[in-house]
């Protein structure tokens, strides 16, 4: 799977969040976009991911030389952010199930590991409206690391999470992202030092 932007730029009414970024992103490597707060890496996310247009510049998705259309790349990516909420009506075992009619598990992995990964097998059945911030953070990365999609998007991925969770999230990180496109929206150095290339969004204003 690669990803290439072409002149890839962003606007909301008139005022610029990013212009003139040109990036191929490939599969089996792992980016972390940079930049402080408001920066607009967030935006550049979404926009990567096609749940946002461009307004300017062209985004073409490509897995083993075919082309995937925005409409259905959905299928190949997994995302992790602030903005996407979980559905606090679900229990935790309602929620991974809904989540797994949309997308196959990596190998090996079912419901009942899922639940061990997290470490959470005494809140299987407790509503997600119930959960701390970090225990929904903590879903959030479980869910998406655990679906069989070649490219991984987080976003500040270990916000809400403590010393543990840090620890838990770079064991993730080696355990679930070889071999796929990783890219990591982040201002925070031990979220991302692991990546092989950096953008700063800021560059692109
Ligand atoms: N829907 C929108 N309409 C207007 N402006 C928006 C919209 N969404 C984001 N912005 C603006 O775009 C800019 C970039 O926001 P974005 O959330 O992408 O930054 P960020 O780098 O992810 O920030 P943070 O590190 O704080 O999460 C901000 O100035 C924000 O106000």
């Amino acid at each position: 799977m690669e990803i290439v932007l072409e002149n890839i730029g962003r606007r909301f009414n008139r005022e610029w969040i990013f212009r003139g970024i040109s990036q191929t992103f490939i599969q089996g490597d792992s980016y972390a976009i940079l930049g402080p707060n408001g920066s607009g890496k967030s935006t550049f996310l979404q926009v990567l991911s096609g749940s946002l247009s461009e307004s300017e510049g062209k985004i073409t998705y490509r897995r083993n030389d075919v082309e995937i259309s925005t409409d259905h790349i959905f299928h190949s990516l997994s995302i992790a952010a602030p903005y996407l909420e979980l559905i606090e009506e679900f229990t935790l075992s309602e929620l991974i199930d809904f989540h797994f009619k949309f997308k196959a598990y990596v190998p090996g992995f079912d419901r009942g590991r899922l639940i061990e990964l997290l470490g959470f097998e005494r809140a299987k059945n407790k509503n997600i409206r119930f959960f701390s911030s970090g225990m929904k953070q903590r879903t959030k990365l479980a869910l998406a690391m655990a679906s069989d999609t070649p490219v991984l998007l987080l976003d500040e991925p270990t916000s809400n999470l403590d010393k543990e969770g840090l620890k838990w999230y770079h064991m993730l990180i080696q355990q679930f992202t070889a071999n796929r496109l990783l890219i990591i929206c982040s201002n925070q150095e031990n979220e991302y030092d692991f990546c092989g290339s950096c953008l700063n969004i800021a560059d692109y204003k």
